[in-house]
């Protein structure tokens, strides 16, 4: 273990700031607005000794330009640094610069969920073996605290799932596409423009983000390992204004859902983020704009639900900051809070054994039998219907659009179901399944 440079009372906590874009320019601009007040809270002035930036020419309002350095490892080796901010974003070169840091002796927190979806296991053993503390409060659903309750307020529960928005671009996306009509480029464009969108923005849309945040919910709720590439990934780049018109016609609302939760039978863990249409009446629906919500349930406690900006650099700054202020609180007492649990070695669901309802919009040909050959594909597939219903009313022969409902069903089987309805000679033109939550 790394010793500690003794942060006597006249010493600052000295902090290095990795990253000065969306996120980091805000907190820098707290760090010093605010320092007296942080001063009082953490027990430590606390001194921003550098930020590493890509471009240090860059004209940065209210950051005093002399802290600019485009050497971050330079940055966070230094001898005097005792608390790392990492708010570059991304793997590389994050993760080198988060394991230098720890390995280094400094602490560290960061927004980082790419970064802690994928290797999070080395980074937490990094920092258990240097007796030191990794925070990333903001990494999941920007302002929301829900890291802290769960490490924390939780822990003695045993929770049962989760099922939540977690991803304020494209809630904020699909949010204009039903409330404004806009399209998704436009929306997208908005959405990147008011900061909450990643740099690479595909993480957004293609659901990787969500992905990374419900890896490390699940984790932390159920002390297991959960990796990004293990989670069942659908973004929301096939969603269309039909799909959004189809939502709406069932009264309901297309919202792009992080869902975890342990299979009782078989202990597994399912972890999976897609397009579902929701109920109106679901208090998810609601959740407008850049806004997250995460539902928990746990066998105590009974259902939780977390509220609030999921997105953009002053809400994740808020987020930033309590860690901040928490780890220098813990440097200042020669503490750590509390370390990695992933003690139950829960196995990962395979996607095809997940289960949800479905809403399958297809379009047949409306001659005698097709009814009946519909259904025989999902009897044969062990897909259970709740409800039909037929669009228009046409001559015999012509194409009608028909709505079905299935019951929870696995994904393989409706998989298997809706191939052999493509291949049906009454089925017409495409064939779309949605997933129902709610
Ligand atoms: N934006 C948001 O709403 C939220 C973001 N997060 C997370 O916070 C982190 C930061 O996001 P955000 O502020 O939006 O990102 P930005 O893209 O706005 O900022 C990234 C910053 O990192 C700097 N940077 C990038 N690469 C390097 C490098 N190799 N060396 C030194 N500096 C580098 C950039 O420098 P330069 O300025 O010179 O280009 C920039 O200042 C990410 O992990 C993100 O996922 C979490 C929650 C919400
Ligand atoms: N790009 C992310 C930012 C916060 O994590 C999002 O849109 O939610």
């Amino acid at each position: 273990m790394t010793p500690h440079r003794r942060i006597d009372e006249a010493s600052p906590v000295r902090i290095a700031l990795l990253g000065c874009g969306t996120v980091g320019s805000a907190v820098a601009r707290l760090l010093t607005e605010q320092a007296e007040d942080l001063r009082v809270r953490a027990g430590r002035r606390l001194e921003l000794v550098g930020i590493a930036v890509r471009d240090t020419t860059r004209e940065r309002p209210g950051i005093d330009s002399s802290l600019l350095t485009d050497d971050p490892l330079a940055l966070v080796t230094a001898e005097e640094v005792d608390l790392v901010v990492e708010l570059i974003g991304g793997i590389e070169p994050a993760r080198e610069l988060v394991l230098a840091a720890l390995d280094r002796g400094a602490s560290v927190v960061t927004a980082n969920k790419a970064l802690l979806a994928t290797h999070g296991a080395k980074i937490f053993e990094t920092a258990e073996r240097n007796g030191r503390d990794v925070y990333f409060e903001a990494a999941v659903a920007g302002a929301i605290p829900i890291i802290r309750p769960l490490r924390e307020s939780l822990v003695g529960d045993e929770i049962t799932s989760i099922i939540g928005i977690v991803n304020g671009t494209t809630n904020y996306i699909l949010d204009k596409m039903h409330s404004d009509k806009q399209t998704f480029e436009s929306a997208l464009t908005e959405a990147q423009e008011l900061g909450y969108a990643e740099a690479d923005p595909t993480a957004d849309v293609a659901g990787h983000d969500a992905a990374a945040k419900a890896a490390i919910l699940a984790g932390l709720a159920f002390h297991c390992r959960v990796r990004a590439e293990e989670v069942f990934c659908e973004g929301i780049t096939e969603v269309t204004p039909e799909d959004i018109a189809a939502a709406e016609s069932m009264d309901s609302v297309m919202k792009l859902l992080a869902i975890c939760q342990v299979n009782p039978e078989d202990e597994t863990v399912a972890v999976r983020v897609h397009p579902t249409m929701v109920p109106r009446k679901h208090p998810l629906a609601s959740v407008d704009g850049a806004y997250n919500a995460i539902f928990i349930e746990s066998q105590s406690a009974g259902r939780l639900m977390f509220y609030g900006p999921g997105a953009g650099g002053s809400p994740t700054a808020s987020a930033v900051m309590g860690d901040l202020v928490t780890v220098a609180r813990n440097l200042v007492r020669g503490a750590t809070g509390p370390g990695e649990s992933s003690y139950r070695g829960l196995a990962v669901a395979d996607a095809g054994a997940i289960r949800t309802a479905y809403h399958i919009r297809l379009q047949v040909a409306d001659v005698a039998g097709t009814l009946e050959s519909v259904a025989a594909c999902f009897a044969r597939n062990h897909v259970s219907v709740r409800a039909v219903r037929q669009e228009a009313q046409g001559a015999v022969g012509e194409a009608v659009e028909l709505v079905i409902v299935t019951h929870v069903a696995r994904t393989q089987d409706l998989d298997a179901a809706v191939a052999e309805l493509r291949l049906l000679d009454q089925v017409t033109g495409p064939v779309r399944p949605m997933r129902v939550e709610g």
